[in-house]
């Protein structure tokens, strides 16, 4: 029995009464690549541009007073999403994780690493982050080096990560949960191993905080970023966690109007956090909405959205596995796994697969998910991946399952 009132759940997401294709019932199946948006949501934006629309920080008159509020109290309720004492100084909105990603590599990265230091990534990492960070080396001169993965279950090889976290390690970036194996990550354990040799941790939790409780004091990461449109809420705006004494001393890197406090001709001083980080005029509706979606998931509860995914992933795992010629990859049945499968069928191309799900009114993902040196160092050329959120149901694997076997019939 899920913890969710999954029927009711679902009235709040109206495009999940779509068809597609042949009049056949939708099937949303592709949660990691983003989620849908429940009405609270939806409704956010035309509240704001029918009701409070203004620019913010600035106007003394009321409209603008009534949004600059709207916004702000948002970045405090994102930080107490993700467990940020510091509230709105700790909460720098982006666009995305991948700009939260790319902001502290040009406005840490750029300053503080140099020849003879080192970043460590894992070989599970996204390209948001695996690709940021192998060139802001290559910029500095310093070095990129990989944790192994166990392409067995998709676990961390931690005592590959002891050997290469050391004293010229100068920042480890690590993904929270893998978006194409569903490992979830020791991170605490790692920002430990990074903090002895003084080197800095940011953690990538796209894929941990729409789905279960993250505290990034427990944690005790000093960056960790995520983005509202995986998390039931709108594109366009992410969270940067970070440490304010870090922010403080940070240099911005986008310059403009919000960030500064005083500009002459010869110089400028920079806002008080977080606006120092947030150049220019912000999407103001998607940060407020944001907020909603922070306060949706809540209502929920991120424990019974956790439990009602483990419970439709485990049914999926069992379904998958017993399909002849059926490959999972990532963590194993009675291993911890994040709410998604990915997976090969034999003598299927991905793509071919994921066409004929379609068919069945399954969106699911096919590819290499922004990871193409895992899918190299696990020798696939693509993956196809079913990943699920708070609305799924045990009954729509029954699509998936069948989609795959007349795939065979087809294929195979
Ligand atoms: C672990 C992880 N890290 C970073 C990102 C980037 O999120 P953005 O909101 O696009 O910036 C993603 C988004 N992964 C999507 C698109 S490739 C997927 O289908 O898996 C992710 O899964």
């Amino acid at each position: 029995q899920s913890p969710l009132d999954v029927e009711r759940v679902r009235e709040d997401f109206p495009i999940l009464d779509r068809e597609v294709g042949d009049g056949v019932p939708l099937v949303y199946f592709d949660n990691a690549a983003t989620t849908q948006t429940p009405n609270e949501v939806i409704d956010t934006f035309g509240d704001y541009y029918r009701g409070y629309n203004a620019n913010v920080h600035r106007g003394i008159h009321q409209l603008s007073q009534e949004a600059s509020i709207a916004y702000e109290e948002a970045h405090d309720r994102l930080a107490e999403f993700v467990g940020a004492s510091g509230e709105r100084e700790e909460m720098i909105f982006t666009k995305n994780t991948t700009e939260a990603a790319n902001l502290v590599a040009y406005a840490w990265g750029l300053n503080e690493l140099g020849e003879g230091d080192e970043i460590v990534l894992t070989e599970m990492e996204h390209h948001s982050t695996l690709v940021t960070w192998q060139q802001m080396a290559k910029r500095t001169g310093a070095e990129v080096k990989y944790i192994r993965v166990d392409p067995e279950d998709g676990s961390l090889d931690m005592e590959h990560a002891k050997e290469l976290i050391g004293p010229d390690t100068a920042m480890v970036s690590v993904v929270h949960v893998s978006n194409v194996l569903g490992t979830v990550n020791p991170l605490s354990e790692l920002a430990d191993m990074a903090h002895e040799h003084d080197a800095l941790i940011f953690g990538d939790g796209a894929q941990a905080v729409p789905n279960r409780p993250v505290d990034v004091e427990d944690l005790d990461v000093d960056f960790y970023a995520f983005s509202g449109h995986k998390m039931a809420g709108p594109t366009g705006v992410g969270g940067l966690y970070g440490k304010k004494a870090i922010l403080e001393e940070m240099e911005p890197f986008m310059y403009g109007g919000e960030m500064i406090r005083r500009v002459t001709y010869e110089d400028s001083s920079w806002n008080d956090l977080p606006w120092k980080y947030e150049a220019g005029t912000p999407l103001i509706a998607e940060g407020i909405a944001f907020a909603v979606a922070a306060d949706y998931l809540d209502d929920l509860g991120l424990k019974n959205i956790r439990a009602h995914e483990e419970r439709v992933t485990a049914e999926a795992y069992d379904r998958l596995s017993r399909i002849d010629g059926l490959e999972i990859y990532g963590p194993r049945e009675d291993e911890e796994r994040a709410g998604l499968v990915s997976f090969n069928l034999d003598g299927v191309h991905a793509h071919d697969l994921s066409s004929i799900l379609n068919d069945h009114g399954v969106a699911i993902r096919a590819g290499d998910h922004c990871t193409q040196p895992l899918h190299q160092k696990m020798d696939i050329a693509a993956s196809v991946r079913a990943s699920f959120y708070l609305y799924n149901t045990v009954e729509e694997l029954d699509a998936l399952v069948e989609g795959i076997e007349s795939a065979k019939d087809i294929f195979a």
